[in-house]
């Protein structure tokens, strides 16, 4: 191709905040978002064929430049759907970052050894596996075990992306993967139901039964249904989410993790204010010691250790 792709918005889609406010919430030194975003630009690394919305750039030196306002020391960069399994825009990001970002790629069976090997180089850590119908086209268990194979070795994690509702189905394929395994946004719970019944019990149960299953407890900003948002200087946000939250990081505290979701795809509501985004983790982790393992000694255990 000789001329830069360009590429379309999805229409309606809301671009990450502009200009975030600094947090009251002084993290404690040394803190991991641990899930967060590149996308693109689309003109250098072209969104996938594949993909099922068409984001925003939001380029590396844009999360750099938040994470140093909010004061986090490192990224994990998690690959975004819309890139598929062209994972170029997540090293080159790696490689730009000083060794203070690791990355969680998507692969394919065919992936080689020699590409696991220059993206474990990078400081990749991890593959992703994700289940959310709108966001991916299914992939057969098989293929997906066999993957899990391939990355075991290398240390590698997986972190797998689904539903609540989906979650009966896809226990046992979870109970049984061979490495770590990352559950992002706590299983995407129904926060409308009760946090002590059966379908938040049975994430809680799979935590409880099986010591390799970790959680990220972020995207507050995606499951609540009744706010209020992070806007306007709101210290109490999403407070329908924080009893689930709350409960994996009080039950849980040395297996979950917390990150920005920056740049935030696909909301559809609003886009948050990053920095009132981080106000919100002592209202899940609410002491000094739950702040330091969630924020600093979980995710340094995982990903640079
Ligand atoms: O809920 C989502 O739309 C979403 C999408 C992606 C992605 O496209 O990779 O990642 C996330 O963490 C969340």
């Amino acid at each position: 191709m000789t001329t830069a792709d360009t590429f379309t918005k999805t229409p309606g889609w809301l671009d990450y905040y502009d200009g975030p406010s600094r947090p009251r919430f002084r993290l404690p030194a040394g803190a991991v978002d641990a899930h967060c975003h590149v996308f693109g630009p689309g003109a250098e690394f072209p969104y996938a064929p594949e993909r099922k919305y068409t984001p925003c750039d939001a380029p590396k030196e844009a999360l750099f430049a938040l994470r140093d306002h909010l004061g986090f020391e490192k990224n994990v960069i998690v690959q975004a759907t819309c890139h598929g399994t062209d994972n170029r825009a997540l090293v080159d990001a790696l490689r730009a970052s000083g060794g203070r970002a690791r990355g969680v790629a998507t692969v394919s069976r065919d992936v080689s050894d020699a590409d696991l090997r220059v993206m474990h180089e990078a400081g990749v850590r991890g593959t992703r596996f994700n289940f959310v119908k709108r966001l991916a086209d299914f992939t057969p268990r098989e293929v997906l075990a066999e993957i899990a194979a391939r990355i075991a070795p290398l240390g590698w994690h997986v972190v797998v992306y689904f539903e609540a509702q989906d979650l009966p189905e896809l226990y046992d394929f979870f109970t049984t993967l061979p490495t770590t395994v990352v559950v992002d946004h706590m299983g995407r719970p129904d926060v409308s139901k009760p946090v002590d019944g059966p379908e938040f019990g049975l994430f809680v149960k799979m935590m409880q039964d099986h010591p390799n299953i970790w959680s990220k407890v972020s995207c507050p900003e995606r499951l609540s249904l009744s706010g209020p948002p992070a806007l306007n200087g709101e210290q109490h946000a999403y407070r329908d989410v924080v009893p689930f939250a709350r409960r994996l990081v009080e039950t849980f505290p040395d297996r979950v993790l917390w990150g920005t979701d920056w740049p935030h795809p696909n909301l559809k509501s609003h886009m948050p204010d990053d920095g009132l985004l981080v106000d919100y983790i002592p209202q899940i982790a609410p002491t000094a010691e739950l702040q330091r393992k969630l924020l600093v000694d979980n995710p340094n255990r995982l990903y640079w250790s």
